[in-house]
């Protein structure tokens, strides 16, 4: 093979690869599960060499070992665009800080901003004109490659091959550094079964969804029950055109409801920036011509996104408050995941002709310390961070109802957003609303 040579010149172990990081460096870890787990356990085990290093992840998948070694901050210092359930353990340990972003953004924010040491990320084997595939974790990764002083990928050969779309591959030419030595399966990353209160709240998703509509899926494990849901339903021709590709898109397309043919672009395609799930669903991406992978600034670009008639966007929150503000990134100031694509997606479904941005939660969580609290408040936890600008905001659904908050004024959302609050909430949720002046003699008590 032409490049053999190259590729021979150019391999190292991930120990050696982990000695080429410096006192100080900023290293670039891949996205999702091509986060480089072998290269990141090297650095770790470099720790007492080392001093103020700094990584940067998007959604770690599980616990990094450089975070993990070094409780006191010494040498490393460990950051998350987009927290991962491990991202959120060792920030409550604080020892991981997330990076502010606005998804689509990502790659721009490179291109202008930033100027990693090093970037490392596992990709598929090399194919026969030198090619890296990126798999299942397009995202950012080209446009930090392209700004790194040094490139390191970790090959794992099981990974499968997502074809584009655009900036799904890198070339070897393009490589410093090749780590071949821990290829396995990917990680699966499985989405909770639903409950009653997801499957309610997805019949009434379900319900606003027309034939020929484009969806996007957010991450989480209601979007994904409202996608089996769909899966199951009588709508014809959906098409996809989502940031993450789920189980539930398999599910859509061997359905046979989700077929691409009413797409504008990118037709009898499912459009897509990264992947995560079972392994059914990186068998089914793997060289799937029904698929395409792309940057994440085309998939999220509102301007790209709602250019598509009926983008259906169903997004996951924390908190909604009277207001009409969503916080879906922390409880307080417990931080506990990312923007995202969320704003980007709410933007564009309500933007795109016949679309609709949907926000979707549960009237009140239950969180595992046992303790619960409601969904709907009056004005989010203080220190709570607002993901969707209340003037951006379009529908909110709960097991409740449905209700759409665009051209409302306040009194009114007011009123829409407790007729689908948790009924025990509702008396003193209108107490509040009256103390902030947002409620009219008019409004239903
Ligand atoms: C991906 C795309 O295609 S585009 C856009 C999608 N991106 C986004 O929407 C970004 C923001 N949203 C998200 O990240 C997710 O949808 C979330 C976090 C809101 C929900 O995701 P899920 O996986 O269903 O959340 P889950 O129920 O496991 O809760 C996550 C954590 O938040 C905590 N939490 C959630 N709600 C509350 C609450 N009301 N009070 C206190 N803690 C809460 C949970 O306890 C859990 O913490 P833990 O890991 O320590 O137990
Ligand atoms: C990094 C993005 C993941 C998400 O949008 O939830």
């Amino acid at each position: 093979m032409k490049y053999l040579e190259t590729y021979k010149n150019k391999m190292v172990t991930a120990k050696d690869a982990a000695k080429i990081v410096k006192s100080g460096d900023w290293v670039h870890y891949g996205n999702f599960v091509m986060a480089p787990l072998g290269f990141d356990k090297s650095l770790s085990e470099r720790r007492d060499e080392l001093k103020d290093v700094k990584i940067s992840a998007v959604c770690f998948p599980g616990i990094a070992e450089v975070a993990k070694c070094d409780p006191l901050r010494e040498h490393f210092i460990f950051n998350d665009w987009h927290f991962s359930g491990g991202s959120r353990v060792l920030h409550d340990k604080e020892l991981c800080y997330y990076i502010p972003m606005v998804y689509h953004e990502g790659p721009f924010i490179y291109e202008k901003y930033l100027n990693p040491d090093v970037f490392v990320t596992t990709t598929s084997k090399m194919d026969d004109k030198g090619y890296f595939n990126f798999s299942v974790s397009n995202s950012i990764h080209s446009s930090v490659a392209k700004k790194a002083k040094i490139v390191i990928i970790e090959v794992n050969e099981e990974a499968p091959i997502c074809l584009g779309g655009n900036n799904e591959s890198i070339h070897i030419s393009d490589v410093d550094f090749i780590i071949q030595e821990n290829s396995k399966p990917l990680i699966e990353v499985m989405s909770p079964e639903p409950d009653d209160v997801d499957q309610k709240v997805a019949e009434y998703i379900v319900e606003l969804i027309e034939n020929g509509s484009i969806i996007q899926l957010g991450i989480g494990a209601m979007p994904n029950a409202v996608g089996k849901m769909i899966a199951k339903s009588d709508l014809k021709d959906l098409g996809g055109h989502t940031e993450m590709l789920v189980d539930a898109y398999v599910d859509m397309y061997e359905s046979g409801v989700m077929t691409g043919k009413c797409k504008k672009f990118d037709k009898e395609k499912m459009v897509y920036t990264f992947a995560m799930g079972s392994q059914k669903l990186y068998d089914f991406i793997n060289r799937n011509p029904a698929c395409a992978s792309y940057q994440v600034d085309y998939t999220n670009d509102p301007f790209i996104a709602s250019k598509h008639d009926k983008l259906i966007a169903v997004n996951n929150a924390i908190e909604v408050d009277l207001y009409g503000q969503v916080c879906s990134e922390s409880y307080g100031t417990r931080h506990i995941t990312g923007t995202g694509g969320q704003l980007d997606f709410i933007y564009s479904a309500f933007h795109s002709i016949g679309g609709k941005g949907i926000i979707c939660m549960s009237s009140k969580a239950s969180n595992k310390d046992g303790k619960s609290n409601y969904r709907i408040v009056p004005t989010i936890k203080n220190g709570g961070i607002v993901t969707v600008p209340r003037s951006i905001v379009n529908y909110i659904v709960t097991e409740y109802g449905v209700v759409n908050l665009k051209g409302k004024t306040t009194w009114q959302r007011a009123e829409l957003l407790i007729d689908i609050a948790h009924p025990d909430s509702r008396d003193e949720l209108i107490k509040e609303a009256e103390k902030m002046k947002i409620w009219v003699k008019s409004n239903k008590k």
